[in-house]
């Protein structure tokens, strides 16, 4: 712990009575565990109305456990929670308490409208009340107030892309009204642009007195906006840093335990060197792709050993050349192909074709394209494996073993037992399985959809260093990103898409935060005010 840290597992207060009014959440002392994992042990912080208090700790640290067991999901083994007004026994209650959370996996009732996502299960003391004109126009002013416009109230949440699903539930959680919100990796769904509209709500819901609770690896963020933090490590409170005492590096020091620090984004090794273009045939190749019929058509070849980041706005088609590539979803025309590693070029139009090129895909959404919840995490892992390590018709179990046991050493994977359901891992864990399963088949092209949502600042570096050794190996990488600085130091080019087509790809110092950005708003090679026809 550091010094000016405002509090401690050897702090008085974590005993003390707390009769300060403004204090809102008091969590003294708490554990839990699930079998022999101990998720909490021994938690307490305090967190006011009228502030942004943050909770942040490497992946497995317990976050997630400790807003469940404030929103009433779980009960705490031992210790005390005390909102305003009682002990949450069950979300409902915790709901009549005014605690409104918005949970990491995004969790909407599939087949149902908008609207009665809003609504369901809804007892927080306003949300159900007034007429159904009444309801209508708050649900349009709270879009409104989110987004700076409205959404059809009555259209299919299923038909909504992952960042509008996270939206419904944030909504969901501000008509009620709450005293407490709670988010536990909102941002990771959202773009840059989509995280900021969320934290200029939160400034403003913390002007009206509410006590906003954070979870988020996103640190870098929370050193503009957080009143305070509590660090966890192994389930145990190692302080609050208040106001400017909350900087990157004293955030990391406190969650690891150690003093190495990272730098921003991937930027950890000098920028590697240009690719040369033109002296080697192209690996991944899109020829005349239209992402949607009527969409401007591009071309992008990316060679061996190169690293391309892939980003655009929300919703700009950077995801749908994603999935082409890697077999999921068939541009609308054009031709993908991918060679493999004798040379063969072979035409992607199903995730067959992109396996047996050599394509290994690493998903964002792990809920929907990710993980099999029924199987052990040994399982998930060894999933691509189990076509490569076969011997006679035999699945070569060792050998599925030891690449898990690499890669988790690479990946710093927590885990009791690689036989228990993926779902006991925490969030971040179970991304890390994802990467380490496409990593481990030895990929010739590595195509990556927004990898990093969720996962902790060390894994983030593990992995860039992993793409940097498999780029210097000869493996090809499309690295799809929402976040800008995941690209510096790390990607020889970025392709930036404008209206579901290839607006203009960045090189050398033409890859900056600025340059990028401005690009994604329409400004070609970033330089403002010079605008770009697209498809030209
Ligand atoms: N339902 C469960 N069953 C078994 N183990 C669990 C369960 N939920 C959490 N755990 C374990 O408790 C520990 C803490 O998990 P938790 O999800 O609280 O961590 P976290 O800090 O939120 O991680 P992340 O940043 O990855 O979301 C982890 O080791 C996790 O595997």
């Amino acid at each position: 712990m550091t010094a000016e840290a405002t509090s401690g597992p050897q702090d008085a207060s974590k005993t003390a009575r707390n009769d300060n009014v403004d204090d809102v959440i008091c969590v003294r002392d708490v554990r839990k565990a699930f079998g022999d994992t101990k998720a909490l042990q021994g938690c307490s912080f305090t967190a006011r109305r009228g502030e942004v208090h943050a909770i942040v700790g490497e992946n497995g640290s317990g976050k997630s456990t400790l807003a469940k067991i404030i929103s009433g999901v779980f009960p705490a083994d031992s210790g005390t929670v005390e909102l305003q007004g009682g002990t949450p026994s069950s979300p409902a209650h915790a709901r009549t308490l005014g605690v409104a959370t918005v949970f990491q996996e995004v969790l909407l009732a599939e087949g149902m409208t908008v609207f009665d996502n809003l609504f369901i299960g809804a007892e927080g003391p306003r949300t159900r009340k007034g007429p159904r004109a009444e309801q209508l126009r708050r649900v349009a002013a709270v879009f409104t107030e989110l987004l700076g416009e409205a959404l059809d109230p009555y259209g299919l949440v299923d038909d909504l892309p992952l960042s509008m699903r996270q939206w419904v539930t944030i909504a969901r959680a501000l008509l009620s009204e709450p005293r407490v919100l709670i988010l536990d990796e909102s941002t990771a769904a959202l773009d840059h642009s989509g995280a900021e509209r969320l934290y200029e709500a939160v400034v403003r819901l913390k002007a009206a007195g509410m006590c906003v609770l954070i979870v988020t690896h996103r640190i870098e963020e929370l050193t503009r906006f957080a009143d305070r933090a509590t660090v966890l490590r192994n389930g145990v409170d190692v302080g609050t840093l208040e106001g400017p005492q909350i900087t990157q590096n004293r955030l990391l020091e406190m969650m690891t335990g150690d003093t190495a620090h990272f730098g921003e984004g991937a930027a950890t090794a000098a920028l590697p060197p240009p690719v040369p273009q033109g002296e080697r045939a192209p690996v991944v190749r899109a020829s005349g792709v239209r992402l949607r019929h009527g969409a401007a058509p591009f071309d992008l070849d990316v060679t061996d050993g190169e690293i391309v980041g892939v980003i655009g706005l929300d919703g700009q088609g950077q995801a749908g050349l994603i999935q082409a590539v890697a077999g999921i979803r068939p541009a609308a025309e054009g031709t993908i192909t991918v060679a493999d590693r004798k040379g063969n070029e072979l035409r992607i139009t199903r995730q067959k074709d992109a396996a047996d090129a050599g394509v290994a895909y690493i998903p964002g959404d792990r809920k929907l394209e990710g993980t099999f919840p029924n199987l052990s995490i040994l399982e998930n892992f060894g999933m691509p494996l189990f076509r490569t390590q076969r011997s006679g018709g035999v699945i070569r179990f060792g050998a599925v073993q030891k690449a898990f046991e690499e890669q988790r050493a690479a990946l710093s994977i927590r885990l009791n037992r690689p036989s228990a359901p993926i779902g006991t891992l925490s969030g971040g864990n179970q991304q890390k399985v994802l990467i380490g399963r496409a990593l481990a088949a030895d990929p010739g092209v590595v195509v990556l959809n927004d990898p990093t949502r969720g996962v902790d600042i060390s894994a983030k570096h593990s992995l860039y260093d992993l793409l940097r050794r498999l780029s210097s190996q000869g493996s090809t990488v499309l690295f799809l990103s929402s976040e800008i600085v995941e690209f510096i130091g790390l990607c020889h080019r970025v392709a930036v898409f404008r209206d579901d087509s290839l607006f203009t790809t960045l090189q050398g110092e033409q890859i900056t935060v600025d340059g990028v950005l401005a690009a994604m708003f329409g400004q070609a090679d970033g330089i403002p005010g010079k605008e770009k026809e697209l498809g030209s």
